[in-house]
């Protein structure tokens, strides 16, 4: 699809970040809205043809290779400040060129991916399941097989009772020769034929559960690792619940399918055919009878089938809301009980759960009509069959033992069909719980994880511009949340960002993490553009992020800290620790270090979580801390301990400060008052008193208020 893209003269961006946010997907493809030369029109051209995004080409490809080549050799501070140095003399090159052009989307263009990909309707793909399929082929061939040797036997099976049924018959009309000796051999061939069949079916439903595990475990796998890359906004967009189900009830859902559509399947067709040609060979006559009837099933069975499979995928988004709703409720207990809200919860789920089973119910319906309609014409077909054989062998046109067979026969016919209508329903399911599971695996993030260049520690000042920065959130796109923001962060000063409620304070910080990329604008850090340095890179080293409520997960406090540097010993954790005053007080508790702190940190007070959350993100000594109201909801106790923390942890590094009690920023290097996402005002505390503008009223308003 193709995205109007708005092109200044500024150079910034490369084709690889142009292609996969604003323009078509393949290479060559990206297209480009030029200003004219009477600067007041825009014009579309393909990118090849333009030496502005020919650059982009070649600077973007440049950069690529730098990368690969910094990631290479990051161990050697020489190839590495070389490999660095090259992205940045492309930039500005490409800056110098001034023909580039820097382009972005329009805002109503600027929606998540996951946006556009609800109004469709998720796709099964063959050729995504056979990627999954194709590291078990060998497994599942021997299994087909297995199935496949397993249903021929069985269309033996009646051929054989007819043989075993002659000479019982025989000897009824005869009664000569010895009964034992003539039955043994057809006795035997068919005992023989069940303990083969026997064991093909037990070979091949290992086989095939050992594929279907291992498929379905893939699949959980790289969906979570999918979800895990999806941008920050596509989580903004759907409930955890919803995705939750995906990996779980949808990937389940599939696998049983798949197991039962290729072990029953594969048998019941095999048996219909194998079944029909023996039919045939006993009887052309009989076989014609059934054989008329089978297209009206065939088309009656494609027309109620599409019809479910609508159905199904329906059912299965509703069980998936239900989910997200329980997954809210029960993640949100707290809340939930400190309002009383357990009857609203409970109502809401029971609203979405009867809505789910309605829709399961119309389609067990609708499985169940097609069922028995269909076991009706089979169970006629039969019952035609008996008539009209009857009348053959009075007519002596059939022995009784041909009947036997073709009434065998026939009957593995109405099972086979049965079966397969059975499996249908399963098989609807099935493909709709594979479209849902692979929809989220083609969602392709628009801010990567990795690649992009790196700034060697040691050359890092840690110095951040944001330039005229406009920004929405992409599911709120008409509200824009920033307006030509601009503020610089100098190296290893501290920088505080005071405002209204909602004014966009925490947007500037997630800005500067990459959570998400600003409509138009650039944030730089030391003269680079951050969106061609390496996110992880950004988050996992140079950043450090402390949150108003931190999120610890429920394992050990050494590993929560662990957290912020996997690689680090445990005497590094200690020392993270100490350095954010948490080591007391861990050492306090029975276990230490170890001591597990509960699912999202509950176990602990507010102000030693912080303290936690400090120490994790100072243990990878990051050159950039922001703090993002973080001592605001401690009480005066914790906040000084926590603020004493700090105060140490913001020592040499640039540091912004986002912060409701104006008190706590007193001593910054500069404050920022944001208003209606614009900087009103910016300088010292005293600077910003002596002004006498918004600043002065807050601090006015929040002695008023009995705050400071
Ligand atoms: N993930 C999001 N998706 C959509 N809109 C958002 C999102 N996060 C914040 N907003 C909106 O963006 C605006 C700015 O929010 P932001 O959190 O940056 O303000 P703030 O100044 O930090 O507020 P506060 O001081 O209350 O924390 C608000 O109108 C908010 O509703």
């Amino acid at each position: 699809m193709f995205h109007f893209v708005r092109c200044s003269r500024l150079a910034q961006g490369s084709e690889r970040l142009l292609r996969s946010r604003y323009s078509a997907t393949k290479p060559g493809e990206l297209l480009l809205l030029q200003h004219s030369r009477s600067g007041q029109q825009w014009t579309r051209a393909p990118a090849t043809h333009s030496t502005s995004s020919t650059v982009i080409r070649l600077w973007g490809q440049a950069q690529k290779v730098l990368r690969l080549a910094a990631r290479r050799h990051s161990k050697s501070p020489k190839v590495a400040l070389t490999l660095f140095v090259g992205p940045a003399a492309l930039t500005v090159t490409a800056r110098l060129l001034g023909s580039v052009a820097y382009c972005q989307a329009d805002f109503n263009n600027n929606l998540p991916p996951e946006s556009h990909a609800k109004e469709k309707v998720p796709e099964f793909s063959w050729a995504v399941l056979w990627e999954f399929v194709r590291p078990q082929i060998l497994a599942l061939i021997g299994a087909i097989i297995l199935a496949f040797g397993a249903a021929a036997l069985n269309i033996q099976i009646p051929l054989m009772l007819g043989d075993l049924v002659n000479v019982v018959a025989q000897h009824l009309r005869e009664h000569a020769g010895n009964y034992m000796r003539d039955i043994r051999a057809p006795a035997l061939k068919l005992l023989g034929l069940y303990g083969l069949q026997g064991l093909l079916t037990t070979g091949y439903i290992i086989l095939l559960s050992r594929v279907g595990e291992r498929v379905a475990a893939d699949m959980r796998k790289t969906l979570f690792s999918s979800l895990l890359r999806q941008d920050v906004a596509f989580f903004d967009a759907n409930k955890t619940g919803q995705l939750v189900n995906r990996l779980t009830a949808d990937i389940q859902e599939f696998k049983s399918s798949f197991k039962l559509v290729i072990s029953q399947g594969l048998r019941s067709v095999t048996q219909t055919v194998g079944c029909f040609v023996s039919l045939y060979i006993i009887s052309p006559k009989l076989t014609g009878l059934t054989v008329v009837i089978l297209p009206c099933l065939v088309g009656a069975g494609a027309i109620i089938g599409s019809f479910l499979r609508r159905l199904s995928r329906k059912a299965q988004e509703q069980i998936s809301k239900a989910t997200g709703v329980a997954d809210e409720a029960l993640g949100n207990v707290r809340t939930v009980r400190a309002f009383s809200m357990e009857d609203r919860e409970l109502e809401m789920y029971a609203t979405e759960v009867d809505k789910s089973a309605a829709m399961n119910e119309a389609l067990g319906t609708g499985i169940a009509v097609f069922q028995g309609l269909s076991n009706i014409v089979l169970n006629c077909i039969v019952l035609g069959t008996i008539f009209a054989g009857g009348s053959l062998m009075a007519h002596n046109d059939m022995s009784p033992g041909d009947l036997m067979s073709f009434l065998v026969a026939s009957q593995t016919v109405q099972r086979s069909l049965a079966s397969i209508s059975i499996l249908f329903g399963q098989m609807v399911r099935g493909i709709s719980a594979g479209a849902r599971v692979f929809e989220y695996l083609a969602l392709e993030p628009t801010i990567p994880l990795i690649g992009g260049g790196r700034i060697p520690h040691k050359s890092l000042s840690g110095r951040v511009d944001f330039m005229n920065i406009n920004f929405s959130y992409p599911t709120r796109p008409g509200n824009q949340v920033l307006k030509n923001f601009s503020l610089t962060l100098p190296p290893r000063k501290t920088v505080a960002i005071v405002g209204e409620s909602g004014g966009g304070k925490s947007t500037v910080a997630a800005l500067l993490e990459r959570f998400y990329d600003p409509g138009n604008g650039v944030i730089m850090l030391d003269g680079l553009d951050i969106r061609t340095l390496d996110p992880s890179w950004l988050r996992g080293d140079v950043i450090g992020f402390i949150s108003q409520e931190p999120v610890l997960f429920g394992t050990s406090v050494m590993e929560n800290i662990r957290f912020g540097k996997p690689s680090a010993t445990d005497a590094e954790v200690v020392a993270a620790a100490k350095q954010a005053n948490a080591h007391n007080f861990i050492i306090g508790f029975t276990e230490g270090y170890s001591t597990v702190v509960g699912e999202r940190g509950v176990t602990l007070s507010g102000g030693q979580k912080q303290r936690i959350a400090i120490a994790r993100a100072l243990i990878k000594n990051p050159s950039i801390l922001i703090l993002d109201e973080a001592t605001s909801a401690l009480d005066a106790e914790s906040e000084r301990v926590v603020q004493e923390a700090l105060d140490r942890a913001t020592t040499g590094r640039t540091v912004l400060i986002i912060a409701h009690r104006l008190s706590t920023i007193q001593g910054a290097d500069i404050i920022c008052v944001m208003s209606n996402g614009k900087v009103v005002e910016t300088g010292t505390h005293l600077e910003l008193l002596s002004k006498g503008g918004l600043y002065a009223e807050l601090i006015r308003r929040q002695r008023s208020n009995g705050q400071q």
